[in-house]
C-alpha cells in the first residue's frame, strides 16, 4: 500500500534576529487509517509541521508528498480537500452557525450532508443550538467543535488535529475522542493529532511522534512507549 502522506529531509527554521531552528531533515510516512499523536515539549514546532503539510506555511527544505505526488505539483486547494488542518484556535467565518457548517460544501461546490451535520452536532452536545447565531458569539468550546464539524463534513482523507480539545471539558473531550473514532472507522481517514495530554495520546493513537530537539522520533509500539514513560515518571517522582 503506498502512503497517503510523505516527507523527507524537511527542515524548518524560524527566520528573525536570532534565527531559531525547529527541525532539521526529518521524515516519516502516513498510511490510511494511521491515528498519530505528536507529543513534546512546547515550542519545538509541533504546530508548524502540521502547518507545512497542510500547504499553510512554506518548509525551507525538503520534500512532501500526497499519494506519492511532490507538494510542488498540487494546487493547494486540491491538497487542501485531501489534508485537513484544524487550528488549535478555532477561526468562525463570518456569519452563522449554519454558514459555518455549509461553508465547506459551498467553497468546493458539494452538496452540504446536513445529515451528517445533524448527527455530529448531536454527538458533540449540540443538539440544542440555534444554528442562526451568529457564529462570533460562541463560547471558545463551541466554537471548536463547530470548527471540528465544519472540517469534517470536507471528508478529508488526513486530519491534522491541533489540540483540539484543549478548551473542552473533560466529558466533551471524550466525547470528541468517540466522535473521531467513529468517523475514522467509517471513512477510513488517516488523523496526525497533537496533544499535551499523555492520556488522550494513549487513547487516540497507534503510533507516537515525538518533536524535541529538532528531531522527530517515531514510535510505533505505542504500549512499548507509555510504558517506558510510565517508569521515567516513576523514577521523577
Ligand atoms: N511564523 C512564525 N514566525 C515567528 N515565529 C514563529 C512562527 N511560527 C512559529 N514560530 C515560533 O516557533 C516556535 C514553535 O512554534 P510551534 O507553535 O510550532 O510549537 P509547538 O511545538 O506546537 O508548541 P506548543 O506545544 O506550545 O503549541 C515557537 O517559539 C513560535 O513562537
Amino acid at each position: 500500500m503506498e502512503p497517503l502522506l510523505r516527507f523527507e529531509r524537511l527542515s524548518k527554521t524560524i527566520a528573525g534576529h536570532t534565527p531559531r531552528l525547529l527541525f532539521k531533515e526529518i521524515a516519516a510516512s502516513v498510511m490510511p487509517s494511521d491515528k498519530i499523536a505528536i507529543v513534546g515539549p512546547s515550542g519545538q514546532g509541533k504546530s508548524t509541521l502540521l502547518r507545512i503539510l497542510s500547504l499553510l506555511e512554506l518548509h525551507d527544505a525538503g520534500t512532501i508528498y500526497l499519494q506519492e505526488v511532490c507538494s510542488t505539483a498540487w494546487q493547494p486547494k486540491d491538497w487542501r480537500k485531501k489534508v485537513c488542518y484544524v487550528a488549535q484556535q478555532p477561526f468562525m467565518l463570518e456569519g452563522s452557525v449554519e454558514d459555518n457548517l455549509r461553508a465547506v460544501s459551498k467553497l468546493h461546490r458539494s452538496e452540504y450532508d446536513s445529515q451528517a451535520a445533524e448527527e455530529l452536532l448531536s454527538k458533540l452536545g449540540l443538539a440544542g443550538i440555534d444554528k442562526s447565531t451568529h457564529a462570533a458569539t460562541l463560547s471558545g468550546g463551541e466554537k471548536q467543535r463547530i470548527s471540528l464539524i465544519r472540517s469534517l463534513l470536507l471528508r478529508a482523507e488526513i486530519i491534522l488535529l491541533d489540540e483540539i480539545t484543549a478548551s473542552l471539558d473533560h466529558h466533551h473531550k471524550l466525547a470528541v475522542e468517540q466522535v473521531l473514532e467513529e468517523w475514522q472507522a467509517a471513512t477510513g481517514a488517516a488523523w496526525i493529532w497533537i496533544t499535551h495530554d499523555m492520556e488522550q495520546a494513549a487513547r487516540v493513537a497507534n503510533q507516537i511522534w515525538v518533536i524535541e530537539d529538532g528531531s522527530l522520533t517515531i514510535h510505533k509500539d505505542t504500549q512499548k512507549f507509555f510504558s517506558t514513560l510510565s517508569l521515567k515518571e516513576g523514577v521523577e517522582e
